[in-house]
């Protein structure tokens, strides 16, 4: 990954939420859902994103409800509770509680052992950063809309926050 700014505010990732059952086009050994983790784990250990937030968007929820009535989430995750395998809240809840934790993890390791920024000759400060979660479907573009209008309201909020302007 290059990355020439160190003052990413925002970091937007999608994820799509219906593919749960479906493996990389490039190497079918790898399942998406292992991919979409394994990479936000990457991206929140990354000390360039030390001060960044993270939205995630559980996208394609429209292709995920017809699917998720069919094929029931054990595809995935075979220990997850059966009862739950067609529920969209509790699925959700889950794939939310692996993104935050991966987050949390990241963030708390940044806290432990700064070090010194590869831009400037001191020492990082400690990480003030958050993740946010919004379920959505790219192709309904009125209701996208009013969340990407909410992001760039927290945004400003945040900004505001650190200026203790808020
Ligand atoms: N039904 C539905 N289609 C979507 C949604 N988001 C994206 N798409 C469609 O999915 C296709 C692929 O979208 P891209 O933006 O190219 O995403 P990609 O990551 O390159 O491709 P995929 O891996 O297939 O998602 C396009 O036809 C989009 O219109 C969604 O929330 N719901």
């Amino acid at each position: 990954m290059n990355i020439f700014e160190d003052n990413i505010n925002l970091i937007l990732y999608v994820m799509s939420l219906s593919a749960y059952d479906q493996v990389l086009f490039e190497d079918i050994s790898v399942k998406c859902y292992d991919e979409t983790f394994s990479v936000f784990d990457d991206l929140t250990q990354n000390r360039i994103f030390y001060n960044t937030d993270f939205v995630v968007f559980f996208n394609k929820v429209d292709v995920f409800d017809v699917k998720i009535g069919a094929v029931p989430f054990t595809t995935c995750v075979p220990s997850f509770n059966t009862e739950w395998a067609h529920n969209r809240k509790k699925i959700v809840g889950y794939v939310r509680t692996k993104f935050e934790t991966l987050f949390k993890q990241n963030t708390e390791a940044m806290h432990r052992k700064p070090t010194k920024s590869i831009f400037r000759n001191t020492n990082s400060p400690p990480p003030q950063r958050d993740v946010f979660f919004h379920v959505t479907c790219a192709t309904d573009t009125r209701r996208m809309q009013q969340v990407i209008n909410d992001v760039q309201f927290g945004i400003v909020r945040r900004q505001l926050q650190m200026a203790h302007l808020a």
